[in-house]
C-alpha cells in the first residue's frame, strides 16, 4: 500500500462517524401501534454500510425486468470449499462416495480439491485420474492460490487427466489488499497476471489434457467493481480464451455483505464489461453469511451469470456456500428443468450428512424433516382440500395424477417429486384443528368422517393433545378413535384398509352396554315394512357390575334402521337417526363398509345428540353397529 493512501480503518472510522451505517434518526418513524421501539444497546456504530465501504451504483441495470428461463451451468464445490469447512475433512472413502453421488446426480463440472493444500486432496485426485473414475462427460476443476509453487504442484497433480479446469485465485478486496497482501492495486493485479502467465507456461507439462482456466477475484463483494473488471480483463488478456475455448471468470461473494439486488447490479456490471464477453463463462460463487445466498444467486443469474458454484444442502465455510439443491428445486418450481436429478432428496441428504458428518436442520428447504409437515389446523385444512381438489381436477381432465399440474396451498412442491411422501405432511398437536386428524383417518384408515363427526371427535383429540402436551401421532389418533366409537368391537375385526390384520387391541378396555351379536332382516308380510330380528348382548347399565345377558329382540319399520330402533325400544332406549353417511373402505368381495350415524337419544325434553360409527363387511350391519356405537356413547 502506498504511503499516501489512508488505511481502510481510518476511512471506515470517518464513514462511521459521519453516519456510516446509514442510521438516520431524522427519518420519520415507521408507522406503529402501541409503544414506540426504543434504541437498543447494539453497537451499530461499529459497522459501516456496504455502500460507504465500496460505493457503487449501476442505473443501467436491466435484471429487475427479467425472469428465470433456464438452469445455469452448475459446478459442485463440495469436495473443495465444502470439505475445507468441515470439522473432520472427508477421508478418501467419504470423498469417493460424495464424488459418486455428484456424478450420479448429473453434475458435469466438479471441483475436486485443492491439490497443493493437502496430501489427501492430491492423492484423491490422482486416484480419480489413475483409476479412470472420471466419466468422459465430467470435467474436474482444481483450485490453487495464485502462487508459483502451488500452481506447479497443481499441474503435477493433473498429469494423465483428459480434461480439467485450473482454477486460480487471489483476493482483490479493499480490506485484503491492505491487511493480507499489503499491496496496492497494481501489485494485486500483478499477482493475478503472473499466475495466469505461469499457467500458460506450464501448459507444456499438461500435454494431452484438454485444459481450461478459471480465475476468481476472491472477496469480489468487498472490491470496487471497476477494479475487479480491470483485474479480470488483465487475466483474460493473458489467457486469451475464445468463444470455442472459453475461460471461467468466477465472482465469489466470498463474504456476503450486500443485499441481493446490489450483488445483481455488480454482476450485471461485470457481465457488461468483461472483454471479450463471448469468450467468458461468467460464474458465481455465493456464500450465505447474511442468509441470502439463494436470493442473491437467483438475482445474479437474471443479471447475466452463466454458471453457479455451490454445495449440496449448503455446506461450506461459515454459514455455507449457496445450496445447490434449494436453487435447483426453486428452478423446478418455476417450471424450469434444473438439469440435475434431485428426485431422491432423502438419499442425497443421507450421503451428504454421512460425508460431511454434519446434520441438516429440520427446517432446511426441501430436505428438512418438517418441510412437508403442517401442524396448524388451518394449514392442514387447506392442504387436505387442495389435495382433494387436485385429485378431482385430474380425474375431470382424465390426467395422470403424478404429472398433473401442482397447485396445493402451503406446499410449493409435490413431495413425491423429490422422493418424499405425503405421510409426513400432516401432523397433529394442540395447534391443529379437525382437518389434520380427519386427513390422517382418511389416508391411513380409510375413514372419511362427516364434518359434524369431525367436530365431535376433534374435541377428544384436542383434549388428549392438551393433556399430553405432545404431538398426537397417527397411532394415538387411531387408538382414541377406536376407544371412542368402536369400544365393544373386536378391534382387529372392525378395521379395514391400513388396519386389516391389526389384531385385537388389548391395550383398550372394552366398554359399552350393548353389543350386536347377530341380525337378520326380512320383509314384512305385506312386503311394505322391514322386519328385523337381532341377538344383542346387554352388559347392563353398569357394565362390569351387572350380569351380561343375551336377548333376542325384533322390530319393524320402513327400513333396517327404523326396524332396529324399534327393536331397541325393548331395552327402554328411545333413539332416532338425524343424519346417516356410509362409504366403502376398500374394493373386493370382502370389502369393508363404514357407517356414521348422528342419533338423537333419550327423552324429547332432554335429548343427547351423539355420533356413532360402525364397520362391517355388510353395509346393513355396519349401520346397525353405528347405532349401537352412538347409544353406548350416550350412556358412557
Ligand atoms: C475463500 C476460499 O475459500 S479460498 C480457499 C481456501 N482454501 C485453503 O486455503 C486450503 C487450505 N490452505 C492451505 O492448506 C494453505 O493455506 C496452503 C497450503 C494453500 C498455503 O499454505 P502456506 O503457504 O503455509 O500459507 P498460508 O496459508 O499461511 O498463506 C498465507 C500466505 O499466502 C498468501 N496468499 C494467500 N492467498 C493467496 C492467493 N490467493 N494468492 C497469492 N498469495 C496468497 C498470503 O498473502 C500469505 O503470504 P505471506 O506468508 O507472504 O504473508
Ligand atoms: C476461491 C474462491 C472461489 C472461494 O472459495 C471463495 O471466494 O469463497
Amino acid at each position: 500500500m502506498g504511503q499516501d493512501q489512508s488505511s481502510v480503518f481510518d476511512l471506515a472510522a470517518v464513514a462511521a462517524a459521519s453516519n456510516g451505517g446509514n442510521n438516520d434518526p431524522l427519518l420519520p418513524p415507521a408507522r406503529y401501534i402501541g409503544a414506540p421501539q426504543k434504541p437498543s444497546k447494539m453497537p451499530y456504530n461499529k459497522y459501516v454500510a456496504y455502500d460507504k465501504q465500496v460505493p457503487f451504483d449501476y442505473p443501467e441495470r436491466t435484471w429487475p425486468g427479467k425472469r428465470l428461463q433456464r438452469a445455469p451451468r452448475w459446478c459442485s464445490v463440495d469436495l473443495r470449499d465444502g470439505n475445507q469447512a468441515l470439522v473432520n475433512p472427508m477421508d478418501s472413502e467419504r470423498k469417493l462416495r460424495f464424488w459418486n453421488l455428484l456424478v450420479s446426480l448429473g453434475f458435469k463440472e466438479i471441483e475436486v480439491g485443492f491439490p497443493s493444500a493437502s496430501e489427501t486432496d492430491y492423492d484423491f485426485i490422482r486416484m480419480l485420474i489413475e483409476r479412470e473414475l472420471i466419466p468422459d462427460d465430467v470435467t474436474i476443476v482444481v483450485l490453487t492460490q495464485a502462487r508459483e509453487h502451488l500452481i506447479r504442484k497443481t499441474y503435477e497433480c493433473l498429469k494423465g487427466a483428459k480434461r480439467a479446469v485450473v482454477h486460480f485465485y487471489n483476493s482483490v478486496s479493499v480490506l485484503q489488499r491492505e491487511v493480507v497482501f499489503r499491496k496496492d492495486k497494481a501489485g494485486i493485479k500483478k499477482l493475478a497476471t503472473d499466475a495466469a502467465t505461469l499457467c500458460k507456461e506450464l501448459e507444456g507439462e499438461a500435454e494431452g489434457i484438454d485444459l481450461y482456466y478459471e480465475y476468481s477475484p476472491e472477496s469480489f463483494t468487498g472490491t470496487e467493481p471497476e477494479y475487479a473488471v480491470e483485474v479480470c480483463n488483465a487475466v483474460i488478456d493473458v489467457i486469451k480464451p475464445t468463444p470455442e475455448h472459453p475461460m471461467i471468470i468466477n465472482l465469489p461473494a466470498t463474504v456476503e455483505m450486500t443485499t441481493p439486488n446490489v450483488f445483481a447490479d455488480q454482476v450485471e456490471y461485470m457481465s457488461n464489461n468483461l472483454v471479450p464477453r463471448d469468450a467468458v463463462v461468467l460464474s458465481l460463487h455465493p456464500h450465505n453469511d447474511e442468509g441470502m445466498g439463494v436470493a442473491a444467486t437467483e438475482l445474479a443469474v437474471l443479471a447475466g451469470a452463466d454458471r453457479v458454484e455451490g454445495c449440496l444442502l449448503g455446506n461450506g465455510e461459515r454459514t455455507g456456500n449457496v445450496d445447490l439443491v434449494t436453487l435447483g428445486l426453486n428452478f423446478l418450481t418455476q417450471g424450469i428443468d434444473p438439469q440435475i436429478d434431485y428426485s431422491n432428496v432423502p438419499e442425497i441428504r443421507k450421503t451428504v450428512e454421512y460425508c460431511n458428518q454434519l446434520k441438516i436442520s429440520e427446517r432446511h428447504p426441501y430436505a428438512g424433516n418438517f418441510v412437508f409437515t403442517a401442524f396448524s389446523g388451518s394449514h392442514q385444512d387447506a392442504i387436505k382440500k387442495g389435495l382433494e381438489a387436485r385429485q378431482v381436477a385430474a380425474d375431470r381432465a382424465g390426467a395422470d395424477l403424478d404429472s398433473f399440474v401442482w397447485l396445493v396451498p402451503y406446499l410449493p412442491i409435490d413431495p413425491k417429486d423429490i422422493g418424499r411422501t405425503y405421510e409426513a405432511i400432516i401432523r397433529v398437536n394442540s395447534q391443529s384443528g379437525k382437518g389434520g386428524m380427519a386427513y390422517l383417518l382418511k389416508t391411513n384408515h380409510n375413514l372419511d368422517l362427516p364434518k359434524r363427526l369431525q367436530v365431535e371427535f376433534d374435541k377428544v383429540v384436542q383434549a388428549y393433545a392438551d393433556e399430553t402436551k405432545k404431538e398426537v401421532k397417527d397411532e394415538d389418533i387411531w387408538r382414541l378413535f377406536k376407544d371412542e366409537y368402536l369400544p365393544v368391537e373386536e378391534s382387529g375385526a372392525t378395521a379395514a384398509g391400513a388396519v386389516v390384520g391389526d389384531s385385537k387391541d388389548d391395550s383398550l378396555e372394552q366398554w359399552g352396554r350393548l353389543k350386536l351379536l347377530k341380525v337378520s332382516v326380512s320383509s314384512g308380510e305385506d312386503g311394505s315394512d322391514t322386519v328385523l330380528k337381532a341377538r344383542i348382548l346387554d352388559r347392563g347399565v353398569n357394565v362390569g357390575v351387572d350380569e351380561p345377558v343375551e336377548r333376542e329382540v325384533s322390530g319393524m319399520g320402513n327400513g333396517p334402521l327404523a326396524a332396529f330402533l324399534n327393536a331397541l325400544s325393548n331395552f327402554g332406549i328411545e333413539a332416532s337417526v338425524m343424519d346417516y353417511v356410509e362409504h366403502t373402505m376398500s374394493v373386493g368381495t370382502d370389502a369393508m363398509a363404514a357407517s356414521y350415524v348422528e342419533c338423537q337419544i333419550g327423552e324429547e325434553e332432554d335429548p343427547r345428540i351423539v355420533w356413532g360409527v360402525g364397520i362391517d363387511t355388510s353395509i346393513v350391519t355396519s349401520s346397525l353397529k353405528a347405532i349401537i356405537s352412538a347409544i353406548n356413547r350416550s350412556e358412557r
